[in-house]
């Protein structure tokens, strides 16, 4: 069959018209939609593939024009369009195209739609596609899509952009204060908050903005590089500057985070000479590699984050004050997450999401018992605590949702008040049972379990010790299986 294919990338078009050369098509490629009027004005084609969004003339324009020319009985329009396009598809149909395909294309899913159109257009162009040719299509396609998925998967994790969640009042603030950042790069911005609270993802997003940016997010902590190398990391150095360097020099953090973001963690442990230096690079926005005299002019937006008590620090003289007040112009204070109990389960739920769509189990929430077990966890390590149980969790069962014996292992048990967590569940007394509902089942699975653990796997002493027959409680194991 004759097919005009159009679309702007030039990586997509290749792949979909070698697929479909190889299935015995002939292709004409354009880039855009203009000169793929032109094709269509001048030649026969029974099928145009466009894709809708593209510079100048959009694939919907493009269907519009062909729907509205002498030739249009010729010639069937298939689109493709994104999966948050689903108004353009239907417009699509409604302006006349045969049918859409989402993107990343399926060939497989493409040949299918081309040999319903031959079949419809009278058998002249109408061949069956081989069984093994279906295969191969779909290895490919398939293929494709995992490696797209990967690098999708690897750009969202680097930014942490896609993965956020911000569930409380105070974080839903944060987050829209962060955009507010965003829109200034010369505002300097000092987050702080303890360990695991999200200071590197709220500083990337205040780089990042709401769409992943092309420009360089530098981070160094403070903490983990020697005094006497941090000098040379940050500004660079030239050739020669000192014993054991590198004959060409070197650059530094600043030359690479030149038009972007330079992300100091952990900036209350800056050497303090180092600070001097810094302001000035600050206020002047410009510095020297060690060892050099040539000034460079340098275009970065410095983001710091701290969970050390700076003010302590400043009281003390180990932090400048006049430092502290440039770098404090924009300033984020991230609350524990002991202090925002709303963002738990939610947050707990992102992540389980996301690990067992990785990991391929079945986990879409937390169950309401394992619910309050979270919720009455001091969490130390914040949420980075947060998300290594989870991942945890998720590495070690496959159910459809947590349930307190699958947080045993954490350790969540001893670690936390343990009174307020568990004494809810276990004292019938206390007992109130949630807004959201109450899984008996869970509660009996889970203290079946417990004392099993208790019994290190001897059934009968775990009985026993709950007033039921070996028999009742290997009942309850087979459901629990
Ligand atoms: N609101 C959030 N939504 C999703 N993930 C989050 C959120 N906050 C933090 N995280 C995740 O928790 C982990 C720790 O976050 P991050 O490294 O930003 O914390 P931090 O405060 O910079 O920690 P540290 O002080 O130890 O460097 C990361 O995996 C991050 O993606």
């Amino acid at each position: 069959m004759n097919i005009l294919l159009v679309d702007d990338a030039k990586t997509s078009r290749t792949w979909i018209a070698k697929a479909l050369i190889r299935a015995g098509h002939n292709v004409i490629e354009c880039n855009n939609g203009e000169a793929a009027l032109e094709h269509f004005m001048a030649d026969y084609f029974p099928l145009v593939l466009s894709d809708v969004i593209m510079p100048g003339m959009t694939g919907l324009e493009l269907l519009k024009k062909i729907s509205a020319s002498p030739k249009k009985k010729e010639t069937d329009v298939v689109l493709f369009t994104a999966h948050n396009q689903s108004e353009l598809a239907i417009e699509a149909l409604r302006a006349g195209a045969y049918d859409y395909l989402l993107k990343p294309i399926n060939i497989q899913e493409l040949l299918m739609i081309i040999q319903r159109l031959a079949k419809k257009r009278g058998g002249k162009e109408y061949q069956p596609l081989s069984v093994s040719f279906i295969n191969e299509a779909g290895f490919a396609t398939e293929e494709a899509r995992q490696e797209l998925e990967r690098c999708r998967e690897a750009l969202a994790k680097s930014a942490g952009l896609y993965q956020a969640g911000f569930f409380s009042p105070i974080m839903q603030n944060i987050a829209l204060l962060a955009q507010k950042y965003h829109k200034d790069r010369s505002v300097p911005v000092l987050i702080e908050g303890e360990t695991g609270t999200g200071k590197e993802l709220i500083a990337r997003m205040i780089h990042n903005g709401s769409t992943l940016s092309e420009k360089p997010f530098v981070a160094i902590n403070c903490t983990a590089i020697s005094p006497q190398l941090f000098e040379s990391e940050l500004f660079g150095y030239e050739s020669g500057a000192y014993t054991g360097s590198l004959r060409k020099g070197q650059i530094g953090k600043l030359d690479l985070a030149h038009g972007g973001t330079l992300f100091l963690d952990e900036i209350g442990d800056m050497p303090q000479d180092l600070q001097v230096k810094l302001l000035r690079v600050i206020q002047e926005k410009e510095f020297y590699r060690v060892g050099g005299l040539q000034r460079i002019k340098t275009d970065i937006r410095i983001i710091c984050a701290t969970n050390a008590d700076l003010v302590r620090r400043l009281k003390s003289g180990a932090f400048r004050p006049d430092l502290y007040y440039r770098l404090r112009v924009g300033y984020i204070l991230l609350p524990p997450l002991r202090d925002r109990v709303e963002d738990i389960v939610p947050l707990a739920n992102l992540f389980l999401k996301q690990f067992s769509q990785e990991k391929g189990k079945r986990f879409q929430s937390v169950g309401a018992a394992a619910a309050q077990l979270l919720t009455g966890y001091e969490w130390p390590g914040n949420v980075r605590e947060l998300r290594n149980a989870m991942e945890w969790v998720v590495f070690m069962y496959d159910d459809n949702e947590v349930k307190p014996g699958h947080l045993g292992v954490l350790g969540l048990h001893s670690q936390c008040n343990r009174e307020n967590a568990l004494a809810q569940v276990i004292n019938p007394w206390n007992f109130v049972i949630p807004q959201e509902g109450f899984s008996l089942d869970d509660y009996v699975d889970h203290i079946v379990e417990q004392a099993l653990e208790m019994h290190q796997g001897n059934r009968a002493a775990a009985a026993r010790m709950l007033g039921m027959t070996r028999r009742a409680l290997c009942c309850r194991l087979e459901k629990i299986k």
